[in-house]
């Protein structure tokens, strides 16, 4: 008999005191200050913008996206909404309510009004761009001109860029350094690459820049190893959680690396130009990479086109929220049977940004919880988790 699938209440935000609570009430201000100052929204944004702050945190009622003009995704809405219409913001569970927070944020700022000049206009670019040019991303550049970096601390950047997503920057404490892995099925994940190589691999994206940078030449090592014949690149088909990655900011980090002055991070950014132009890396997106959904959820379009990877990597915080379902988890619930409905082998990397976790094993918990600190949340803890266990057939 298959054992049973286990079941624990989901994140809310009317828990006084909790961390997604705090999400909209600390967190979403900060950002709304930072987009009026990186941007000169005229006073109609502006209000929109206080009017979206003052509803999620004021205990107004839900309503669908803005009616005039319709907008390409507002049926999407009525259905992924339809349990939470004229219910309180904080009535919804956490994942629903934030991923409509910004997907109201885009509403405010006219990104959805053909005609309106600052349609299209991602609200976060200033942010990002900054980040992309900034110093740090010099430094890490020019690393790879140093050693050849081994997979393990290829895979490693790529996991630890997920702390410099720019949303949980906006409140995390500076000085907040690296700890280590509270759960590290590397090895496994390395094996599993190599019980079968040569096949296509999917990456799911988190952030852009610092993140999307060592994705990226994951990626290139994958395919160049020959661990992938073939990778599969989703990223956001809108701005999104701040610092989310879109084609434009694929773009951009391709571009920073292709120019970069060290020859390792420009011959990178030249092979995966090259790989893109050939077909043996393909950027895809998906309206579902933006739905307030668990990946349990995913429609059966892209579940078919995933099926078949020999391997997803799943980045970042969000993306484990969904996969997992944002609940309430023992930290001990195995992590496998959670994510048996993905339609393929898939491994998350991730930093803790959130109270949801699963797999940690009694010691490991038991050691988190003596040190007192608000470790589930703080950035400064990381895992590599994977569930082999799947059909690869396509
Ligand atoms: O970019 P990531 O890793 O998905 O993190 C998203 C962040 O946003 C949150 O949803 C809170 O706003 C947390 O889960 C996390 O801090």
């Amino acid at each position: 008999m298959e054992p049973p699938v286990p079941h624990a209440p989901e994140i809310r935000t009317d828990t006084p005191g909790s961390f997604a609570r705090a999400v909209f009430h600390e967190r979403h201000p900060v950002l709304i200050g930072r987009l009026l100052d990186a941007l000169p929204y005229g006073p109609a944004q502006r209000a929109a913008l206080a009017d979206l702050l003052a509803a999620s945190t004021g205990g107004a009622r839900l309503e669908p996206p803005a009616a005039e003009p319709p907008p390409a995704d507002a049926e999407q809405w009525r259905e992924w909404g339809a349990s939470w219409w004229g219910r309180r913001w904080d009535e919804a569970p956490f994942l629903w309510a934030e991923s409509y927070f910004y997907r109201r944020l885009l509403d405010a700022t006219g990104y959805f009004r053909p005609g309106d000049p600052w349609y299209g206009i991602d609200p976060f670019a200033p942010l990002k761009a900054a980040e992309l040019a900034g110093p740090a991303v010099d430094g890490e550049l020019a690393a790879l001109d140093g050693h050849p970096p081994t997979r393990d601390a290829l895979l490693a950047a790529a996991l630890w860029g997920n702390r410099a997503d720019l949303g949980f920057r906006l409140t995390a404490e500076d000085g907040d350094t690296a700890t280590g892995l509270v759960a590290d099925d590397t090895a496994a994940l390395w094996a599993h690459l190599e019980h079968a190589p040569g096949g296509r691999i999917a990456l799911i994206a988190d952030n852009a820049g610092r993140e999307l940078l060592p994705d990226l030449v994951l990626l290139d090592h994958l395919l160049t190893s020959g661990l992938a014949g073939h990778a599969d690149l989703y990223v956001k088909p809108q701005p999104y959680f701040v610092s989310d990655a879109t084609t434009a900011d694929t773009l951009a980090a391709l571009t920073r690396l292709r120019t970069a002055p060290g020859p390792a991070a420009a011959a990178t950014g030249a092979r995966l130009w090259q790989a893109l132009t050939d077909g043996t890396l393909t950027l895809r997106t998906h309206p579902f990479f933006c739905a307030p959904l668990p990946y349990q959820a995913m429609p059966a379009d892209l579940r078919r086109e995933l099926t078949g990877a020999t391997l997803t990597l799943l980045k970042g915080d969000l993306n484990y929220r969904r996969l997992v379902g944002d609940r309430h988890w023992p930290a001990t619930t195995p992590f496998a049977p959670l994510t048996a409905h993905f339609p393929t082998p898939v491994a998350a990397l991730r930093t803790l940004k959130s109270d949801v976790v699963t797999g940690l094993t009694p010691a490991t918990l038991a050691r988190l919880d003596a040190t007192g600190t608000p470790w589930r949340t703080s950035g400064r803890h990381a895992l590599v988790q994977l569930a082999a266990a799947r059909s690869t057939a396509p």
